[in-house]
């Protein structure tokens, strides 16, 4: 019986809702390019990208405030400059993907589950107006019926409202669904919402081993969900 089969006793999820960054897309390199060309831009030192990887996870406001704080805490960072560090941060990481990398096994889990007509939705706390480029560049635009960019809605993960927002317009219970995710922002999301969260190994979790978040399976290979597929169908 294969990982998917196990999580759903026996069939398959009606609707699975997928994280971008560090889950389908390994996007740190271009972020910190973008964080460092900010920073230069303010004076300041770059923060280069194993920092950058420690910070991913909050969206675009939360990423600046931490680059300028140079730490995951942010507390005391003056607003006027986290506004004028986001406005040139917004601007440097437009159009800048060349970096950015699908991981394995991304196109080959989303067409399989395509497939078996397990519908697809996507929900990043990245700022939706990069979704669109960035998805066609990456050879993944056309697989997700629903975006939430993490400006779409007033909350963010890991508040569950962008999964109640999809599963609703996809007619589907929490019981019927599954997230896959990377870090502790999804795990949570999922569990508020009710929903099976996978998690995958290789993204961004804060430099915290993910399996500490309990997810109900951790993978290090996204085709691991549906090895054996012959079996499923
Ligand atoms: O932009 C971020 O900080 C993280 O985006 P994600 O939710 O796709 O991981
Ligand atoms: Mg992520």
């Amino acid at each position: 019986m294969t990982a998917l089969q196990r999580l759903f006793a026996g069939r398959l999820p009606r609707l699975a809702m997928f994280d971008l960054d560090g889950t389908l897309l390994d996007s740190v390199p271009d972020l910190a390019v973008a964080v460092d060309r900010m920073l230069a831009e303010l004076g300041r030192p770059p923060a280069g990208r194993e920092r950058v990887r420690l910070w991913v996870g909050n969206g675009a406001r939360v990423l600046v405030r931490r680059a300028l704080a140079g730490d995951l805490r942010h507390d005391g960072v003056d607003e006027a400059l986290a506004e004028e560090a986001l406005a040139l941060f917004m601007e440097a990481y437009a159009d800048n993907h060349a970096l950015t990398r699908v991981y394995p096994g991304v196109i080959e889990t989303l067409d399989w589950l395509r497939q078996q007509d397990v519908a697809l939705a996507l929900i990043t706390n990245k700022p939706a107006r990069f979704l669109p480029e960035l998805l066609a560049d990456k050879g993944l635009a056309g697989y997700f019926q629903w975006l939430v960019g993490g400006d779409t809605l007033p909350q963010q993960k890991p508040d569950p409202a962008a999964l109640f927002w999809v599963m609703e317009r996809a007619g589907v219970s929490a019981g019927e669904a599954l997230f896959v995710g990377d870090s502790r922002n999804d795990v949570r999301a999922a569990k508020a919402a009710g929903v099976t969260c996978v998690a995958l190994s290789y993204g961004y979790n804060h430099g915290e081993p993910i399996a500490d978040e309990q997810p109900a399976l951790v993978l290090d290979d996204l085709r691991q969900l549906v090895d054996s597929c012959a079996v499923l169908r």
